[in-house]
């Protein structure tokens, strides 16, 4: 079996793919119409940040399996994938603290302009009197937007500083508030009123584009700073760009729309250039050590699906298929049988969509529950039951909407 990494990948974790008895093509920097040839003949991708267009699963007929060696899947076309019947998985969580160091890092930088710092002293300028204005961290409010990973910890590491950080997101509970230590806003508007460090650590996608409106940003106070380490999409940049080219609020962000996929490029971005923004080059997930843990998280996804038949932190597996009835069938565990109960269903011109058939001990008798997608009729229920000498018993179940 073949596995195309079409990114960097750190070598040693190569050599565990290979130790897994696959043939690996490790090709960083594929792209587009090369990226879809180069996966005509592999069953399984990696990639990075590398996109995955809908072309690629056009062309790769044999290609079962993407992992994204990372956490945003907004790279990948997954709707694509999911109608080719093509698995996608991540590694969540894995590189969380490498973000939340880079986003800390970010904080740290706004409020002491450390890199103007550098800047300045490069240039051969002393500038304590313009340096030496700074607020401090210790007491100020931080609203993080996102308690997923990455959010959470952030949060550790803000109360750690003595910040008062209060979060915003989809699902947090007042428990799971309380278990982190911090507030929880009722609304994102709300979170970025009181807000002097907005951080953003939410998913791209067609819910969260914009999320970061320009009503949002209006609401922060004057002299707060927008950190972004997730994604451009999340953020009304035009109304970002406006804000930070008057200077009421700071910006410090490691994601950029159209920003380059690969590793270097030429790239202008009026946002990156202006005085008030600290930009970098999405570098959140870049450490040796969260790249080392990604890999093994990789290495691990690879290992199951060959080895077990399973693909963990699957992200396109439908979470309720149309099925509204589950056909249960015990029967004696022989060659035919199953096919003779799906001709049944077939004859009943009825969809079988999940099927899963379990063996019980001693290989003997085996119960298989096989969903459908409308009510069958008694003849074709009766017509399993007739098959006596393979059958053990039938039953129908009508499944919760
Ligand atoms: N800069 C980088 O290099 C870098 C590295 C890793 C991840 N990221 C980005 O950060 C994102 C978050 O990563 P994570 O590991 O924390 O993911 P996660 O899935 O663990 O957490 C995402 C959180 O966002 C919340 N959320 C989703 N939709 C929301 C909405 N509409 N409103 C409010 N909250 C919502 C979820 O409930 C969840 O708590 C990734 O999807 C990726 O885009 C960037
Ligand atoms: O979603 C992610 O994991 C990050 O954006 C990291 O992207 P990268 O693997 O290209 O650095």
């Amino acid at each position: 079996m073949r596995v195309l990494v079409a990114d960097e990948f750190p070598k040693v974790h190569l050599e565990s793919l290979r130790g897994l008895g696959l043939t690996v093509d490790f090709r960083p920097g594929l792209k587009g119409d090369a990226l879809a040839e180069a996966a005509k003949d592999v069953s399984i991708l990696v990639v990075r940040s590398t996109e995955v267009p809908a072309k690629v699963f056009e062309v790769a007929k044999g290609l079962s399996l993407v992992i994204r060696a990372g956490a945003g899947v907004n790279t990948i076309d997954v709707k694509a994938a999911s109608a080719h019947g093509v698995f996608v998985a991540n590694c969540p969580g894995q590189n969380a603290i490498a973000v939340a160091e880079l986003t800390f890092g970010l904080m740290l930088a706004v409020d002491r302009h450390i890199p103007d710092n550098v800047a300045a002293l490069r240039q051969g300028a002393w500038n304590k009197k313009r340096f030496s204005q700074a607020r401090g961290l210790y007491g100020r409010t931080v609203g993080i937007v996102g308690l997923g990973a990455i959010g959470a910890a952030v949060a550790e590491r803000a109360l750690a500083f003595g910040m008062r950080v209060v979060g915003y997101s989809r699902s947090l509970s007042a428990e799971r508030a309380k278990a982190l230590g911090i507030e929880r806003a009722e609304s994102l508007l709300a979170l970025a009123r009181q807000s002097e460090v907005l951080t953003v650590h939410v998913p791209a996608s067609s819910e969260t584009k914009g999320l970061v409106s320009r009503q949002v940003l209006a609401a922060l106070p004057d002299g707060a700073v927008f950190i972004n380490t997730s994604r451009a999409d999340v953020v009304d940049n035009e109304a970002l760009l406006e804000e930070a080219r008057r200077g009421r609020i700071s910006v410090a962000t490691d994601v950029f729309p159209d920003e380059p996929k690969g590793g270097e490029a030429s790239f202008h971005s009026e946002l990156g250039k202006l005085p008030h923004v600290y930009g970098t080059h999405h570098i959140g997930a870049s450490t040796e050590q969260a790249q080392d843990a990604i890999a093994r998280e990789t290495v691990r996804l690879v290992d199951r699906f060959l080895n077990e038949g399973v693909v963990p932190n699957c992200v396109n597996i439908a979470e309720k298929t149309p099925a509204r009835y589950q056909l249960i069938v015990r029967h004696h565990d022989r060659v035919g049988v199953l096919a003779n109960v799906l001709d049944a269903v077939r004859q009943a011109g009825i969809n079988a969509q999940e099927i899963e058939n379990t063996i019980f001990e001693g290989a003997q008798a085996a119960c298989c529950k096989i969903q459908l997608d409308s009510k069958p009729p008694e003849e074709m229920l009766e017509r399993i039951r007739a098959r006596a000498e393979e059958i053990i018993f039938v039953d129908l179940v009508e499944l919760r909407a």
